[in-house]
């Protein structure tokens, strides 16, 4: 067999923990190996209420169907907490132009107005912008997936610590408090965005901790795990999330956990998709230390992906930022210049 991975494995969230409340072995194992090895699978049986994955998708068609005017209402270039809504074509991934917009949110806050100078990551904290005046279920929507989301990241988290040899709170402390999760609602187009071409979105890695996607069935998303040599595509599944592991588990666990990387081709022209990523993120001042790894899991690690254009940090605000930054220049110029020069 060549080193291509074949599939992406498919876990029941409902079969983690055994009736005692302890995590069950077989799960673990599974979770282990998707994460070691693909660094990309899918959940079924998390949760989700009965018509909540319909009623979400729902109301993001509903906003992306609102008059232009509306949705520039919610204006990211109105925000200097990288917030709210982005126009067609104008995040970039890899210098290039995403064929796609998309409405991002993080936890509601209160700007924070006095920062030290080294740690910048705080200008991220501030309100979200929704279209409460016109469609107010589009928030109570979206935060009650939220609500779910990081009670889901932190059961996989937990799994993944109890995979890893650890115990099951051990990354529980950088998350406690104010961990900064960003969801974003996500409308792709075909044959719109002339400079993306068949770039939905570009090849990256995520930079936080967990992500967890919830796609429509059109597809599109692709993802390259380690020593792969073709693009695998993530095939949809009704109902269930994509779970992929960012930078920060990678840094942490020096490559035994891989953030793999990932793009999604642009939809036919005509044909609109619909997606819903939800980064689980620690507190922004989060520092993560390496994990202790057992010398078997550690003789497996591959090392950190080392990619000279983009440096990991240790510091979750830091890669945050960065990411932030990168993702929307316009806003970055018009708020941060002297952070565009770096
Ligand atoms: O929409 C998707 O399927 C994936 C999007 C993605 O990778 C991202 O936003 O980080
Ligand atoms: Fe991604």
């Amino acid at each position: 067999m060549s080193n291509n991975q074949g599939t992406i494995p498919v876990l029941d969230l409902s079969t983690a923990r055994l009736e005692d409340g302890s995590f069950n072995p077989v799960f673990i194992d599974q979770l282990r190996d998707a994460a070691h090895r693909v660094g990309f699978f899918q959940i079924t049986g998390y949760g989700a209420g009965e018509h909540q994955v319909a009623e979400l998708f729902d109301a993001i068609k509903r906003f992306f169907d609102l008059p232009l005017e509306e949705r520039l209402k919610l204006d990211n270039r109105n925000s200097p907490h990288f917030r709210g809504y982005t126009r067609m074509g104008t995040e970039r991934t890899q210098g290039r132009a995403d064929a796609r917009e998309q409405l991002d949110y993080s936890p509601e806050g209160e700007p924070v107005v006095d920062y030290p100078a080294d740690q910048p990551y705080w200008l991220l904290k501030g309100p979200n912008q929704w279209p409460d005046a016109v469609q107010p279920d589009l928030r109570e929507r979206a935060m009650a997936w939220a609500d779910l989301m990081s009670k889901v990241g932190q059961e996989l988290l937990s799994g993944i610590g109890v995979g890893l040899g650890l115990p099951e709170d051990y990354f529980d402390e950088p998350f406690q408090g104010d961990p900064h999760w960003m969801g974003k609602l996500v409308h792709y187009v075909g044959g719109v965005v002339e400079e993306a071409g068949d770039q939905g979105v570009g090849i990256h890695a995520d930079y936080g901790f967990v992500t967890l996607l919830l796609q429509d069935q059109v597809g599109g998303l692709e993802v390259l795990p380690p020593g792969a040599t073709e693009w695998l595509p993530v095939e949809p599944i009704e109902g269930a999330l994509v779970v992929n592991l960012g930078e920060m588990l990678e840094v942490a666990t020096e490559g035994y956990v891989t953030a793999t990387v990932h793009r999604v081709q642009a939809p036919p022209p005509g044909v609109d998709r619909y997606s819903v990523p939800f980064f689980w993120s620690p507190r922004l001042d989060a520092v993560i230390d390496p994990v202790p790894l057992s010398p078997e899991l550690r003789a497996e690690s591959r090392g950190l992906t080392d990619d000279p254009n983009n440096p990991m940090l240790a510091s979750f605000g830091a890669n945050m930022l960065k990411g932030r930054l990168r993702a929307h220049p316009d806003v970055t110029e018009k708020y941060y210049p002297e952070m565009l020069a770096k």
